[in-house]
């Protein structure tokens, strides 16, 4: 396959690159720049010194002709543009932003302030979470990957929500993020200074990803209310854990919600259940496309929690896109993408 990568000076384009540039199925990367083209790669970033260094400007009607999967690592508001144009070629075209994920285009401009994209590209977004729609994404050509706060929020609480075993009115998700979430442009939220030896909540109540989450949660239940969602800022660099609670319908056993999670995630290559009293850190899933999870109920309070963990620019991006892409283009899901985490 012939892969190109929009954004491609960006966090997540840089790790498409590295991981694209070993994928078995790949026998070509071309890298799109808006405001580097002819510069290459490795001037910005000497740990790519790969044969696809040249960046290149964006032509939208060669990619669409040329391409057979697109990746589309750009800031929201980018997608939403350049899709109608590379839509309906030969290429697959995967999203990472956010600018197809939700499906009603008032809540994208409520939540990320800005303008939605067309509704008819819309309708043809399919939602990138594998490991729940993987008969529509191996049909697809165009995905929304998902988020990288709503990938460890839903793979932890999907299967009880699934199975109404929480109460749909009462559910926290409080997660933390690394500094890399918010790509390569410092800010002053992410300035060394301030981070370091800090810890920051952000965007509280307000975060665009929460109708991202309440979305799917509603697929599966349909009563669901609205969730309690808060993300702080931590100082590393990459890793995200969620650390969800949410309140039993009925008396289960610890054992039995561990049952209802290996049921669903029992046979998913990605996801890697702890046994009840053991908790995932965010170092056991760096730098890999795994999604680690652990639960536990408080026999004091009868509350769930449930902790799970992702690499923000893996499973939360880059590496979950490629996942997408190997289902979308009928090859083994697991392709390129069976590292070990990397340690310590
Ligand atoms: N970082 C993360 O952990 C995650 C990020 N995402 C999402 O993935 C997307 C990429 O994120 P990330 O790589 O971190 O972001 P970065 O800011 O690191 O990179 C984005 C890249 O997009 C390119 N770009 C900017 N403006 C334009 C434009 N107008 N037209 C075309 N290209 C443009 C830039 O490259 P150039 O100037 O060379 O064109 C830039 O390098 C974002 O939508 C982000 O929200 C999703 C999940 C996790
Ligand atoms: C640390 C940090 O700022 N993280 C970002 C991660 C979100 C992101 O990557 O954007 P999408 O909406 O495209 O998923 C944030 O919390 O907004």
């Amino acid at each position: 396959m012939k892969a190109g990568i929009v954004g491609a000076t960006g966090y997540g384009g840089v790790e498409l690159s590295r991981l694209l540039s070993s994928h078995s199925h790949i026998e070509s990367i071309t890298l799109y720049s808006s405001t580097q083209s002819g510069e290459g790669i490795s001037e910005s970033y000497s740990h790519l010194n790969t044969a696809q260094d040249q960046l290149r400007p964006l032509k939208p009607t060669a990619m669409k002709a040329e391409l057979d999967v697109i990746f589309l690592a750009t800031p929201a508001g980018v997608s939403r543009k350049l899709t109608p144009d590379l839509i309906g070629g030969k290429a697959k075209v995967i999203d990472l932003s956010g600018d197809l994920r939700l499906t009603d285009p008032n809540a994208y401009t409520k939540w990320y302030k800005k303008e939605p994209a067309p509704e008819s590209v819309l309708k043809q977004a399919v939602y990138g979470l594998p490991e729940w729609n993987r008969e529509a994404i191996q049909s697809a050509k165009l995905i929304a990957n998902p988020g990288c706060f709503p990938t460890a929020a839903l793979l932890g609480l999907g299967p009880l929500v699934k199975e109404k075993l929480l109460d749909p009115g009462r559910i926290v998700i409080d997660a933390k993020t690394g500094v890399s979430g918010a790509g390569k442009n410092p800010n002053p939220l992410t300035h060394f200074a301030h981070t370091q030896e800090n810890v920051q909540i952000y965007k509280v109540n307000q975060h665009q990803h929460i109708p991202e989450i309440e979305q799917q949660l509603t697929v599966w239940e349909e009563s669901m209310a609205p969730v309690t969602f808060s993300t702080h800022l931590i100082p590393m660099t990459r890793g995200i854990m969620a650390t969800i609670y949410g309140e039993l319908t009925s008396t289960h056993s610890i054992e039995q919600l561990y049952d209802c999670l290996t049921a669903y995630y029992g046979e998913q290559p990605f996801i890697r259940l702890r046994k009840p009293g053991h908790y995932p850190g965010t170092k056991d899933v760096y730098a890999s496309n795994y999604c680690d999870i652990g639960i536990t109920i408080d026999e004091r309070t009868q509350r769930v929690t449930i902790v799970s963990v992702i690499d923000n620019l893996m499973k939360g991006a880059a590496s979950q896109a490629i996942q997408n892409m190997n289902l979308a283009a009928g090859i083994e899901e697991t392709t390129g993408l069976l590292h070990i985490p990397v340690y310590p």
